[in-house]
């Protein structure tokens, strides 16, 4: 086995983005302005209205900016930029939304890890390639104990939330945008699904919304405060 160095990392840039939702007057973003690298995770927070997950919904291609632009930029080891900046692609990005255990709709954990994907695969290279990206979701949340048969409303809170992450994982995108995933989780629920964003960061860019700041802070590389008027504003890191 050798040992593999990348060559260059990823940057995610935010640049100027300001986002009016069609036929209002009023910016739900003003222009947000960050950069996050890969492997890393921000955190914003800030009181309810501010537009926390409406800027998710803009990174993740839900809603489209009206001004300004969203990218990836990739630098070489020696902080030489490599390429031309790449638009941010929706198929890059994943986003887990608030309770997204109540938008379930398949009956059994199987369907809901594979909706959507063709019911017949001829091609056996997809087919291979499909399933290995299904097994490594279920392994990265911690599902692998579990029978894929089982309805996934029996699971506990915990296992739904995880088992909701993994249907974006399948996804393998290079983006998770998490919106409040603590939310509506018991102590011990919580303390895991923080230890599994620990290890989703290893591999992946991480945006998470939340309110519970002491949890997620020994995780967090940049944090940003989002302020009535969607106003992001960075803020040094808790200690
Ligand atoms: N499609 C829309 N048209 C007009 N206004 C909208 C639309 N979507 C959201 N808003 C408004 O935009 C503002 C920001 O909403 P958003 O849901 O992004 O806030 P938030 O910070 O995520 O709040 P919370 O913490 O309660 O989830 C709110 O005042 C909301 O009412």
């Amino acid at each position: 086995m050798g040992i593999w160095v990348s060559a260059e990392y990823s940057c995610l840039q935010v640049q100027g983005v300001s986002y009016r939702a069609p036929g209002t007057q009023q910016n739900l973003l003003n222009q947000v302005t960050f950069s996050l690298p890969e492997k890393s995770l921000g955190l914003v927070y800030g009181r309810s209205g501010s537009g926390k997950t409406t800027l998710l919904q803009v990174l993740g291609g839900l809603a489209k900016p009206t001004e300004g632009s969203i990218y990836i930029q990739k630098t070489g080891l020696d902080g030489q930029l490599n390429q031309s900046p790449e638009t941010l692609s929706a198929s890059k990005v994943g986003i887990v939304f608030q309770f997204p255990e109540r938008f379930f709709l398949a009956d059994t954990v199987l369907e809901e890890l594979t909706f959507g994907w063709p019911r017949q695969l001829e091609d056996q290279l997809l087919r291979q390639r499909l399933v290995m990206r299904l097994e490594s979701a279920i392994r990265a949340v911690g599902l692998s104990g579990i029978s894929l048969d089982l309805n996934p409303r029996s699971l506990s809170d915990g296992f739904k939330r995880r088992l909701a992450l993994a249907v974006q994982l399948v996804r393998m995108p290079d983006i998770l945008l998490l919106d409040e995933p603590l939310a509506g989780l018991d102590w011990k629920a919580r303390t895991d699904v923080v230890k599994l964003l620990e290890t989703l960061k290893k591999e992946r860019m991480l945006i998470v919304v939340s309110h519970d700041l002491k949890e997620i802070s020994p995780l967090v590389d940049k944090a940003w405060r989002m302020d009535m008027g969607g106003f992001l504003i960075e803020e040094p890191l808790f200690t």
